[in-house]
């Protein structure tokens, strides 16, 4: 980690969630406030309009807001594999609703969802369980590589931080934070 500086910038989104197989409430259809909060590491630059930052945050705000907020701000996040799923997407029990959710699931290959206007409005079909933990790993793989671009490749993403609840809080880390190899 180079020479010691953090930057850490905090969005809040309103999303509605479940947890299929949650044994109490929260595989109930419901909302939360959730926080997240980004967190980079890196050197400062030493000139340009980024002279004495690790990076603008207003750079970061703006990919959190084009990789998180534009995805999942007052929308549902949804398992491709929720049992439900055929009803929040209004599919058929049919070859056509069949493929329907196999064309979605190899979109959602590359980057792990999907968003689509459903018939509840917006709607991101996601790879994971849309649980605090899998939120903070898909935003944290949706964002690092635009934390490099935006910084010349001088900064790192190290964490993603996601408050669920204000008591509740979910955090995935750069895998070498974690101790594990790049
Ligand atoms: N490790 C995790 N545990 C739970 C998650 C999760 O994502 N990761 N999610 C839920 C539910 O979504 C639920 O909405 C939150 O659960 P809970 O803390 O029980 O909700 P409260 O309303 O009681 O929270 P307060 O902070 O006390 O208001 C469950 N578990």
């Amino acid at each position: 980690m180079a020479d010691g500086h953090l930057i850490t910038r905090e969005i809040g989104i309103d999303a509605a969630h479940r947890i299929p197989f949650h044994a109490s409430k929260c595989c109930n259809l419901h909302g939360h406030r959730y926080r997240i909060a980004a967190t980079c590491s890196g050197p400062l630059f030493d000139a340009g309009e980024q002279e004495g930052m690790v990076l603008d945050f207003g750079f970061l705000k703006a990919e959190m807001m084009e990789q998180i907020d534009a995805a999942c701000d007052h929308g549902m996040m949804i398992w491709i594999d929720d049992p439900w799923i055929r009803s929040f997407l209004a599919l058929p029990e049919s070859p056509q609703g069949v493929a329907t959710l196999e064309q979605y699931r190899a979109e959602m290959r590359e980057t792990g969802q999907k968003l689509i206007m459903g018939p509840f409005g917006k709607t991101l079909l996601m790879t994971t369980v849309p649980t605090a933990e899998n939120l903070a790993r898909h935003w944290f793989n949706l964002l690092a590589p635009r934390v490099k671009a935006r910084s010349g490749n001088q900064a790192t993403l190290l964490r993603i931080d996601v408050w669920e609840t204000p008591n509740c809080v979910a955090t995935y880390t750069a895998p070498q934070v974690n101790g594990g190899s790049v």
